[in-house]
């Protein structure tokens, strides 16, 4: 699908947003291993999570969506029939992640210590995705993962597990998250060492134990420790509501409302930077649902951004904002420095490439860095003809950059923006009057 977007000098308006995609993965995992019935309040609607849903009924758990059971945001719940760790049964053919690497390395580690075989196959952007990264550790437990030259199809032989302490090499969610699902079968105790914090909604979730040892951050699990069935209520995704917040903050005008927005520090680097180069965003109504903080965003425009250095620890709290940060740098006074984001070239495309490419097919000065992005923020931006390389961050992303760009911008493979936000062309249109061009 091709989209055209036009600039608009003014945005206002309360975007409707998908709801936390990470959240949502671990909520149907979760509730699937529990033994009863779990409601899922305000599951997401995007590909990636209904992946995961797809791959769980292929090992047997009963998933029901009903309409007659709305959350607070009209979205129906979802009801899971969880029958225990023990419950799952061996998949009848390949499961299929689709474009989802958390599907993939969360399923792997969930499926290591089950007593039989299964294949995860994905699309064409996860088959070449890094995936050793998950089966060193699984396999140090007792697991048997085979892979193609370190990636998928794997086809994971799952068996009795022992529990390790495990020190993850790459700054990573995903690969923690399957070192800690695997340990929920393992004999003893499994615990992930991260030498940087990476999102922790797996533990917050599974009221795992964390200590904090030498700066570093050590999580653990307790072999058998009991899933409980309950009701998960998932916030709105901060990832989907950094497109607008980069939006109202580039614009000449913009008033943008984004409510219910979950605030999880680990998750929410994004707002830090931003207000860092001079952004206009105000918190209000903070609240805790099941957990997980979260608040309701207002973003106005501020006149100017200045440019920033983002690197280091920061680096897991805002990975997937990268592309729509490097647009907010092109328009910002100055230069913006990002280091430290290497894992951006395994992502759904290499994102360090991509982004660079979008921005300079638009007219920006930007440098492209083993690690990150050098860029010279204040040249005018103009429309252009892009690609998003089926990747629906860079597909938001460049949205975003043809609000203030001189003319429209085309942007072919638009259709990926439904693997995390399938409402965001009629989202941004809903703050950009007439801007936003879909095909009939
Ligand atoms: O655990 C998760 O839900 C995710 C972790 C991150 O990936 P890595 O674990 O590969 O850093 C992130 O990029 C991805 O969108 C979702
Ligand atoms: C990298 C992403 O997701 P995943 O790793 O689950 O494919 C993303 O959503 O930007």
């Amino acid at each position: 699908m091709t989209v055209t977007v036009h600039p608009a000098a003014a945005l206002a308006g309360t975007p409707a947003l998908p709801a936390d995609k990470s959240v949502s993965h671990r909520a149907a995992l979760f509730a699937a291993l529990a033994d009863g019935e779990s409601e899922i309040v305000g599951f997401s609607d995007a590909a990636d999570p209904h992946s995961t849903l797809a791959c769980l009924r292929g090992l047997g758990v009963e998933i029901e969506e009903r309409e007659d059971v709305l959350g607070p945001d009209g979205v129906p719940s979802l009801f899971v029939q969880g029958r225990g760790l023990d419950g799952l049964r061996a998949p009848a053919s390949a499961l299929d992640c689709g474009n989802s690497g958390t599907t993939m390395r969360l399923l792997a580690g969930l499926l290591a210590g089950r007593p039989f075989e299964s294949t995860l196959v994905g699309d064409a952007s996860l088959t070449p995705r890094p995936m050793g990264r998950i089966a060193r550790p699984l396999g140090q437990m007792g697991a048997r993962i085979d892979m193609t030259d370190g990636h998928a199809p794997l086809v994971v032989r799952g068996g009795s597990l022992s529990g390790i302490t495990y020190r993850l090499p790459v700054a990573s969610a995903q690969v923690k998250s399957a070192v800690l699902l695997a340990g929920l079968s393992a004999s003893g105790t499994t615990t992930v060492v991260e030498p940087v914090a990476t999102r922790d909604h797996t533990e917050r979730m599974l009221e795992l134990d964390v200590m904090e040892v030498g700066g570093e951050r050590h999580v653990s699990v307790p072999g058998g420790h009991a899933v409980r069935a309950r009701q998960w209520v998932v916030p709105r995704d901060v990832s989907a509501a950094a497109f607008f917040l980069v939006a109202g903050s580039i614009a000449e005008m913009a008033t943008i409302q984004l409510n219910g927005v979950g605030l999880n520090p680990t998750r929410s680097g994004v707002l830090d930077v931003l207000r860092a180069m001079g952004a206009d965003i105000r918190i209000s109504n903070e609240r805790d649902r099941g957990g997980e903080p979260l608040g309701d965003l207002r973003v106005e425009a501020p006149g100017g951004l200045v440019g920033v250095e983002i690197g280091g620890a920061i680096v897991p709290n805002l990975i997937d904002e990268i592309p729509v940060l490097a647009v907010a740098a092109a328009c910002a006074e100055g230069r913006t420095v990002i280091r430290d984001a290497e894992e951006l070239r395994v992502k759904e495309t290499d994102r360090i490439e991509a982004t660079a490419d979008v921005l300079r097919a638009m007219g920006a000065d930007v440098e492209e860095r083993p690690d990150g992005l050098v860029i010279e923020g204040g040249r005018p931006l103009k429309g252009a003809e892009v690609d998003a390389r089926h990747d629906h961050r860079i597909a938001m992303a460049a949205a975003v950059a043809a609000l203030v760009a001189d003319g429209p911008t085309t942007i072919h493979g638009a259709e990926a923006a439904a693997i995390s936000f399938p409402a965001f062309w009629d989202a941004l249109g809903s703050v950009a009057a007439g801007s936003v061009e879909e095909p009939a």
